[in-house]
């Protein structure tokens, strides 16, 4: 399919609301971000800021209970919205990928790495087992996991957090999607494979012209791979610019709180 030049993943002035026993909360107000291929963009906040409601809007993913209540999410300023069933399952996965913080529960235990990979493949690709299976190698092999073959055989619980997670991207990425959203995909790991995961999801944004969410609490992992970043908190977004604008050049107190409590 040809790409747009000026392809983009917007969040437009976005408010979320859930309808809960103690009323509604307003989880989410007026957030707008956008995302550029090839760019990391980081959503930061601290817990119940609103950061994974923000995703699961964009990936159509929100609980039953909660609601937009106005603003859109657009891709190409088409909104992602008002999408049919159809146009959903064609769209997800396939050009807008996730990746979640806890692979083990993402990855059914029931079956290999192999199937796993290959479900998503031939769901959306018009590929015999034998392509599907060479572009699941060649995902693994993106994600540099060493001998494939025999991953491919075996199943989640075999595997350590930090090859469950590689699968994960490598399943996401296998689709070769334009967009990534990453619900805090590092923060089960421990900090070697985390800087290892990061590693590849930065490169992969260079290389595949990715474009990525990252969502974190972690303002040590923003300074490591985000070009843009947002800051949110109670639901709003209090500050966005580069990551050198935000680290070098903050506005808000909030902000320069959080990078204090850093550096
Ligand atoms: N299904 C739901 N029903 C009611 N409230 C919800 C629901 N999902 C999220 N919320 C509320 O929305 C707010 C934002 O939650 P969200 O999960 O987006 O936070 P977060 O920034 O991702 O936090 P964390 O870093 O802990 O993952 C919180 O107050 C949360 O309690
Ligand atoms: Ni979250």
């Amino acid at each position: 399919m040809e790409q747009p030049k000026n392809d983009v993943l917007k969040v437009k002035r976005l408010h979320v609301e859930f309808q809960t026993s103690h009323g509604m909360v307003h989880a989410v107000k007026d957030v707008s971000l956008e995302v550029k291929r090839g760019r990391i963009h980081a959503l930061v906040g601290e817990s119940g800021s609103g950061k994974s409601v923000t995703s699961l809007t964009i990936m159509n993913l929100l609980a039953g209970n909660g609601k937009v209540i106005s603003g859109d999410v657009t891709l190409n300023e088409k909104s992602l919205l008002k999408l049919s069933e159809k146009e959903k399952r064609q769209l997800y996965g396939d050009r807008i990928g996730m990746i979640f913080q806890d692979p083990t529960a993402a990855l059914d235990p029931l079956f290999t790495v192999e199937q796993l990979l290959l479900e998503g493949l031939r769901k959306h690709r018009r590929m015999s087992k034998k392509q599907a299976r060479e572009a699941a190698l060649e995902s693994l092999r993106m994600m540099n996991l060493r001998d494939p073959e025999e991953l491919m055989k075996k199943k989640p619980y075999e595997l350590s957090g930090g090859m469950c997670q590689r699968v994960m991207i490598a399943i996401a990425m296998s689709m070769k999607p334009d967009y990534l959203i990453a619900d805090e995909p590092t923060t089960a790991l421990d900090v070697t494979v985390q800087k290892q995961i990061l590693e590849e999801i930065y490169q992969l944004s260079r290389k595949e012209n990715l474009g990525v969410l990252f969502i974190t609490h972690d303002l040590g992992v923003v300074a490591e791979i985000a070009d843009d970043v947002s800051i949110m908190k109670d639901g709003e977004i209090v500050e966005n610019g580069t990551v050198e604008e935000i680290f070098y050049h903050p506005q808000h107190s909030y902000t320069k709180k959080l990078l204090d409590a850093v550096l």
